[in-house]
């Protein structure tokens, strides 16, 4: 597909980027992408929303498997800070996760094969809530999905650290096993002059993250890896306050189930040990969980040697991150690949200034359009 300094798809990606939702609130985002998807040839077409997820089939020519392909759709709670004149138009909300992309470049595989259809059905997911609190496994286990289950599905994420042109991927293991982390510790407030007579909160939340990297440093197999990651502290309501409750929130990475069990209990002993010492009451909250990605080996390496033989690619054999994604339920039940896609910015994932390079969204359909258009035809 020859697309322009000018595509649509750029233009789309701004106009979602200025409407960035929470997990399941994906409403003003899923009017956007009907609106789209309703302006296209509809004879192809069929549409289905589920709750704020949308299904999309591309009915082929003369179908005998359907091919998937998913998009997530959902922001994240971070006030963004890139001086764009397209910046988000809610107020400590950005997508800083490059799902306006992800979004973009699915509706361009839309668009491509209405107009030049191949012979098989494609069905393109765009699904909400990734960051949390996850809407893979719910959709997976939806009617709405249920009679149009691919045969084999793909999904992408953007890569800060690449240039725009490098695909990274690897047969197995892609992403890593996630848990959210909730801990709330409840003790006795009081007048910050008297500590004697209260029992400090903050005190004993700077503890237990003090605790928590021993883990990692002392419990996993150091040829293992895992992550422990506390990245937000609430306690305390005034300066001159003894704090009664404090709240961590967090996340757990791992390569394997195991090594999440062993973390968890190590956490759950940690825990113990600090309402012993601080004579406080804590509760442990796991949130949700993610099945790590794991890019089917036969399908993944057949990918990456069609990928070698492309000139505008530049293939990476990358190694595992600890980053996580619900996808990998998909991955579970349908056989299928997720890739790393560059876009060259040197602010990372997550972070208020991220600027993905948008050269990586023509590139993007036009690496799928192409894969999909070659798979169906069975060469
Ligand atoms: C690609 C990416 O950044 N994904 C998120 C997934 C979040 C999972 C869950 N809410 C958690 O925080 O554990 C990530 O943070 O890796």
């Amino acid at each position: 597909m020859t697309l322009t300094a000018q595509s649509p798809f750029v233009r789309i990606r701004r106009d979602l980027h200025q409407i960035p939702e929470p997990g399941f609130a994906e409403f003003k985002t899923q009017r956007y992408l009907l609106d789209y998807i309703a302006s296209l040839p509809q004879e192809r077409l069929e549409v289905r929303t589920w709750r704020t997820g949308i299904l999309v089939r591309i009915r082929g020519t003369a179908p005998k498997r359907r091919f998937g392909y998913r998009a997530d759709m959902d922001a994240l709670p971070i006030a963004e800070d890139t001086g764009y004149d397209f910046q988000s138009m809610h107020p400590g909300y950005m997508h800083a996760c490059g799902h306006d992309l992800h979004m973009a470049i699915a509706l361009g595989i839309v668009t491509h094969f209405t107009q030049q259809p191949i012979a098989d059905d494609l069905i393109v997911l765009f699904q909400p809530a990734e960051e949390g609190p996850g809407g893979a496994l719910p959709m997976l286990q939806s009617e709405e999905l249920a009679d149009w289950m691919p045969d084999q599905i793909a999904a992408l994420h953007i890569a800060p650290e690449y240039p725009v042109g490098t695909i990274a991927t690897r047969p197995g293991i892609l992403f890593a096993n996630t848990s959210e982390l909730f801990i709330d510790l409840t003790g006795k407030g009081g007048h910050a002059a008297y500590p004697h007579k209260a029992n400090d909160m903050v005190v004993a939340a700077a503890q237990l993250v003090g605790q928590l990297q021993t883990i990692v440093a002392r419990n996993v197999n150091p040829l293992d890896a895992a992550v422990i990651t506390v990245g937000k502290i609430e306690g305390g309501t005034k300066q001159n306050i003894i704090a009664e409750k404090a709240r961590l929130e967090g996340t757990i990475r791992t390569l394997s189930a195991d090594t999440m069990k062993l973390v968890k209990s190590r956490i759950e002993a940690l825990v113990k040990g600090v309402e012993a010492g601080f004579d406080c009451r804590a509760e442990i909250d796991y949130g949700s969980n993610y099945l790590q990605v794991y890019n089917d080996e036969a399908v993944t390496e057949e990918l990456m040697a069609w990928l070698r033989r492309r000139e505008d690619v530049q293939l990476v054999d990358c190694t595992e991150a600890m980053t996580g994604e619900d996808f990998g339920y998909l991955l579970e039940k349908i056989p299928g690949f997720m890739f790393w896609l560059g876009v060259d910015t040197p602010y990372g994932l997550h972070h208020a200034k991220l600027e993905p390079n948008e050269g990586a969204i023509d590139l993007a359909i036009s690496v799928m359009t192409d894969y999909f258009t070659w798979k169906s035809r069975g060469e």
